[in-house]
């Protein structure tokens, strides 16, 4: 039977809800970015978006329903990495089966009918702002307010008939809450691409990964302080032919001036990822494989 989907922000999140369809919980409401990479990822098949208010929200969601899968932002072209991702990625059950490229395209929107100049004040996302540096430096004048997601930010203008408010968000959100478009293309390089996880549930990790596919991972451990530990690890991949893609370090809480190592890494056979594994888990402590997926080489546009 196929009804109405009651989802709790918005009718029409989902289209259609059947009982096998695939719940996606994601950072934000309908029309944000990370809806939009939700679709992308599960193309033609239909899914139901879950929203959550945070990134923190989103994993104690999927924590207490571990058929829920999960999309997280993790790292911005022009912000960097969402560093607090990491972290809740380590202290969850969540594996990361896939990826998602996306472009991102900010524009500048408003109750119909006002001038930027009639704006005083922008609101947004804080990575979404950090992205469109240059245009809030033209605008000295605007003040700037972080919000939990673009496009909730463009419903709280509408719903609350906020003049003088202008949001930050994808047109697609200011086209949904009724805004007019003031500036199109305002993020600061248009080389603003946003990489996002896939994550399920370690037991059902399986279940999602298509082995001949897999072709990155994504890599957790930590080093002694002794002289070439990293350059070790490095030696080593490179030896088994394993590219690394991006290396990040953050630091050990309660452990002064020591690290953990997150490591993205790509690789033509999987068996000899396997054996890169096997050779320098000894080099490192605590280390972990975050998940095995597939890169995304297409960029959604
Ligand atoms: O606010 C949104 O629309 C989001 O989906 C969040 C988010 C992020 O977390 O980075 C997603 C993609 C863009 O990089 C800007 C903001």
């Amino acid at each position: 039977m196929r009804h109405e989907n009651p989802a709790p922000e918005r009718a029409g999140f989902s289209d259609f809800y059947t009982p096998d369809m695939k719940r996606v919980a994601i950072q934000g409401i309908a029309g944000c970015f990370h809806e939009t990479a939700a679709r992308r990822y599960f193309r033609d098949e239909a899914i139901e978006v879950v929203p959550c208010r945070s990134f923190g929200a989103l994993f104690a969601r999927m924590a207490g329903d571990p058929a829920l899968l999960g999309i997280a932002a993790i790292e911005n072209t022009i912000a960097g990495s969402l560093l607090p991702n990491h972290e809740l990625l380590r202290q969850s059950r969540a594996r990361i089966v896939g990826e998602q490229k996306l472009r991102i395209s900010h524009v500048a929107a408003a109750l119909p009918g006002q001038g930027l100049d009639a704006v005083s004040e922008v609101r947004s996302h804080p990575i979404a702002l950090m992205q469109c540096g240059d245009f809030l430096k033209a605008h000295p004048a605007l003040k700037v307010v972080e919000r939990d997601d673009t496009a909730g930010s463009a419903r709280e203008i509408a719903e609350g008939l906020l003049c003088g408010t202008a949001a930050i968000c994808g047109a697609d959100a200011a086209e949904l809450y009724g805004l007019e478009i003031l500036e199109r293309e305002i993020e600061t390089t248009k080389h603003n691409f946003t990489r996002f996880l896939l994550l399920a549930d370690e037991s059902r990790a399986e279940a999602f990964s298509e082995p001949e596919r897999i072709d990155k991972a994504s890599l957790l451990f930590t080093l002694p302080h002794t002289q070439g530990s990293l350059s070790k690890v490095l030696t080593v991949l490179s030896f088994y032919d394993i590219n690394l893609t991006k290396i990040q370090s953050l630091p050990i809480v309660g452990r002064e001036w020591e690290y953990r190592f997150y490591a993205d890494v790509t690789f033509d056979r999987r068996r000899r990822f396997r054996q890169a594994v096997g050779a320098v888990r000894p080099l490192t402590s605590g280390f972990r494989i975050l998940g095995e997926y597939a890169e995304c080489t297409d960029p959604a546009l």
